[in-house]
């Protein structure tokens, strides 16, 4: 998915995948994560995500990266009102940070991060990140995520569909697919596994005849 279709939907505000509310899977299951308050979570391709607002009030510290500055500046706002804080924006190099205490939301392109940007990382929440990758450059995505978070344990929720009755994103990426490219170093558990279509109409007007949700725990092996 290249970079333009994705500011496209900002500016026109095809954010069908944005939740006004926090996603139920962070709610039930984040408490099975193995890591403590005050850690850092990495939220990638966190759009204006009000999940990071609930993170930050359980307590964790947040790194949330995205590529849309419509996105991060909508989001920035949120958390100046949530907790009355001042959140700095500056330009550094070709990121734009915005910082407040316990807070890093970078503006900038995945693929392009090193850990030296996002600072050291405890765990990961994946909603709409993985599925949101076209199949070409998910396996990359996924490496990505390995390398700047060195396998710390993540929260990820998947859809599973048939993707010849809808073309993505968000992508149908199954278990199998999941496991290829975490198994090697990360321990995989499924948390929830939920036929979901009552609750999405949308796609079953773009054609999906079953959807399932899943919300899977990685842990480090070893
Ligand atoms: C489907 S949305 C999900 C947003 C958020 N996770 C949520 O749950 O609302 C995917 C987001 O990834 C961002 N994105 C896509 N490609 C990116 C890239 N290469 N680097 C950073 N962000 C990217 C898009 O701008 C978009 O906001």
């Amino acid at each position: 998915m290249k970079h333009d279709f994705w500011h496209e939907r900002w500016e026109k505000q095809e954010i069908g995948f944005h939740l006004n509310d926090t996603n139920p899977a962070l709610t039930s299951h984040w408490h099975t994560i193995p890591v403590d308050l005050g850690e850092r979570v990495l939220v990638p391709l966190c759009g204006k995500s009000v999940d990071i607002l609930w993170l930050l009030r359980e307590g964790y510290q947040v790194v949330g990266v995205e590529l849309s500055e419509i996105a991060l500046d909508v989001l920035a706002e949120s958390i100046e009102e949530t907790f009355s804080l001042a959140v700095d924006k500056q330009q550094v190099g070709n990121l734009i940070l915005y910082r407040a205490a316990g807070i890093l939301l970078i503006c900038g392109d995945w693929f392009s991060l090193t850990s030296f940007d996002t600072g050291p990382i405890d765990a990961v929440y994946d909603r709409a990140a993985l599925v949101a990758m076209p199949e070409e450059m998910r396996a990359d995505y996924a490496s990505q995520l390995l390398k700047v978070s060195e396998n710390a344990p993540q929260l990820l929720v998947t859809f599973e569909y048939d993707q010849n009755e809808m073309s993505g994103p968000p992508f149908a990426v199954d278990q199998a697919q999941v496991e290829s490219f975490y198994a090697d170093t990360m321990n995989i558990d499924v948390m929830a596994d939920k036929d979901c279509l009552v609750d999405e109409p949308k796609f079953r007007e773009r054609g999906l005849s079953a959807l399932r949700e899943k919300v899977l725990r990685l842990t480090p092996k070893g």
